[in-house]
């Protein structure tokens, strides 16, 4: 082979505290209906045989404090915050210790959704795709190395204009990040660059153009978005 016919996107990468090389992203895998208040308030309850998942592609991927525009394609966009983990070395069948021991490190995510969307593919019984997988909805703060962050109870929360909209605690989440990454790997080789985003705790809601979200972990760097108007 003699090179490629166009052009290739570049690999998306998120930065990492303390460090000068960035984290590139391989996959990005979601967890659904993780804090049973969540699912609650979507109308469902959280499955406890095992956790599901759907999948943003990285070129969903933007850096936090981005201005990015509202997308195209909905009229009810949605903030969830999340707990955000990369993934440091290979695992396949892992059990939760060798899943958890694999875990690099750890970040403040948003995972946007066209609510209405994702609504239309589960009352037609269809994929979410066009619900969840959205151009700059997959947002990333800097990660901290899992040397130097454990998730333990800290408090996740969101804000939209400064108004609290989001605040719960990581101990709310019903499957652990060890006992999420040792299932994924039951159906996929995991590698490095894979980022897992760990579900979304009660209180989501939608954003308009203008609005500043704003969301926390403790311990770990803060994320924001701003939305402009729509292209
Ligand atoms: C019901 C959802 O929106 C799934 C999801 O993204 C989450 O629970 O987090």
């Amino acid at each position: 082979m003699s090179g490629y016919l166009f052009d290739t996107p570049k690999i998306q990468s998120i930065p990492v505290k303390g460090e000068a090389a960035e984290y590139p992203i391989n996959r990005i895998f979601c967890v659904g209906r993780n804090y049973a208040a969540h699912a609650a308030e979507m109308g469902g309850e959280v499955d406890r045989e095992a956790p599901w998942y759907f999948i943003k592609s990285p070129s969903a991927y933007v850096a936090s404090h981005a201005t990015v525009p509202y997308p195209p394609g909905t009229a009810n966009f949605h903030y969830e915050m999340e707990l955000a983990l990369g993934l440091g070395a290979p695992v396949f069948r892992a059990d939760a210790a060798e899943a958890s021991a694999a875990i690099y490190g750890y970040g403040c995510a948003l995972d946007m959704t066209r609510r209405d969307r994702q609504q239309d593919g589960k009352d037609h019984r269809r994929p979410w795709d066009l619900g969840k997988d959205i151009e700059n909805g997959a947002v990333m703060a800097p990660l901290t190395r899992a040397s130097d962050w454990q998730p333990m109870g800290q408090r996740i929360h969101l804000a939209v204009n400064g108004e609290i909209k989001q605040d719960a605690s990581l101990e709310d989440m019903v499957w652990t990040v060890a006992e999420i990454v040792s299932h994924l790997s039951g159906f996929y080789h995991l590698i490095p660059g894979d980022v897992i985003m760990t579900g979304t705790p009660a209180g989501v809601g939608p954003v308009v153009a203008g609005d500043k979200i704003t969301g926390g972990i403790d311990g770990l760097d803060p994320i924001a978005l701003t939305l402009s108007d729509p292209e």
